[in-house]
């Protein structure tokens, strides 16, 4: 099967606040959708989807739910978290999966490498989201509840050794359905553009237990500090962006808004700090750029959680 047929059929590994929503997006635009998640979250899926959000607004959204994929479909989105991905992917085995592009959507550069091993370079197609998405705590019954609270989803999917047909249907998929979506032609600009706005983000929010308003005040020599390392580092890598355009970013966010890093923070789940801040330093090490901010605060939060 190729995605190029006009409803794409769509699963989704982990439905937490990114693919919750996008699978909700995607059923109501009409596609087939199968969450793939763990028995007692299948379970609640089965109840449906509920989403409050000021741009898509409220709506309730019907998936099918399976603990693994068991038949092909066009595309999977893997929107698992780091530090579950490899448990996670036990669920969608090589062979069920066709010839269906796989999509992941988490933060960091690293895991597309753990993909490709796994299914083959020419399925895995990286993407990068912007949204700020979360899935509210459930008594375990139906319907999961997801709350979008930024006015933005915006979504890169990043060209590479994929079919390239199958991306832009895609794309088209996920744009009809209301999010930003396109196909861009560098992978490492992607996925490294996001890193450079989302690294000294979490790692402060995280470390000071701020909303990003009093860090960018509080904090704003490390902040400055930050910035310009994750961007001399995303530099070496092939992908120049501008601390200045990075900081007027954040400047221009809601005072409140918080990284889904912070989140699991605040409610005691593990971070996905190697694959954000580990990630960052293991690329600054392999270029020999300096990073002394981002390794202190890496180390202390580390500490922290232990
Ligand atoms: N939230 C956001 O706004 C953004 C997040 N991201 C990135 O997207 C990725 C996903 O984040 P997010 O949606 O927030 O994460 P969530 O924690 O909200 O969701 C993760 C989902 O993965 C599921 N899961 C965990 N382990 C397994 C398993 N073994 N088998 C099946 N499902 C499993 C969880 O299911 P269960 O409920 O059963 O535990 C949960 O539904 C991360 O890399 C994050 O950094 C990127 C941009 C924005
Ligand atoms: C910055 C944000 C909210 C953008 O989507 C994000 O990716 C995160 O907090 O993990």
């Amino acid at each position: 099967m190729t995605l190029t047929t006009s409803r794409p059929t769509v699963a989704i590994l982990g439905a937490g606040g990114v693919g919750g929503l996008l699978a909700a997006l995607l059923s109501r635009s009409g596609h087939r959708v199968v969450c793939l998640a763990r028995e007692a979250t299948a379970d609640a899926l089965r109840g449906g989807i509920e989403v409050r959000s000021r741009r898509f607004g409220d709506f309730r959204a019907v998936v099918e739910a399976d603990t693994e994929l068991r038949e092909p479909v066009d595309a999977c989105l893997i929107t698992v978290k780091h530090t579950t991905l490899d448990a996670a992917l036990t669920r969608v085995p090589p062979a069920a999966l066709g010839d269906a592009l796989v999509v992941p959507f988490l933060n960091g550069v690293e895991h597309p490498a753990t993909l490709r091993a796994r299914y083959g370079a020419d399925r895995v197609a990286a993407a990068a989201i912007r949204v700020e998405s979360t899935r509210l705590p459930s008594a375990g019954t139906g319907p999961v509840v997801i709350e979008h609270g930024s006015p933005f989803a915006e979504i890169d999917l990043a060209a590479g050794t994929a079919d390239r047909a199958g991306l832009e249907a895609l794309a088209k998929a996920l744009s009809e359905a209301g999010a930003t979506a396109r196909v861009v032609p560098d992978e490492t600009r992607a996925l490294w553009e996001k890193m450079s706005f989302l690294a000294p983000f979490a790692l402060l929010t995280t470390r000071y237990g701020l909303p990003l308003g009093e860090v960018r005040t509080r904090h704003r020599e490390e902040l400055e500090g930050l910035v310009a390392e994750t961007a001399a580092v995303s530099r070496a890598c092939g992908c120049p962006v501008d601390p200045a355009a990075a900081l007027a970013r954040y400047d221009a966010f809601p005072p409140e808004t918080k990284s889904s890093m912070q989140r699991d923070a605040e409610a005691g789940r593990p971070l996905e700090l190697d694959a954000i801040g580990g990630a960052l330093l293991r690329a600054a090490d392999r270029h020999g750029v300096p990073a002394p901010v981002a390794a202190r605060l890496v180390r202390e939060i580390a500490a922290a959680g232990q």
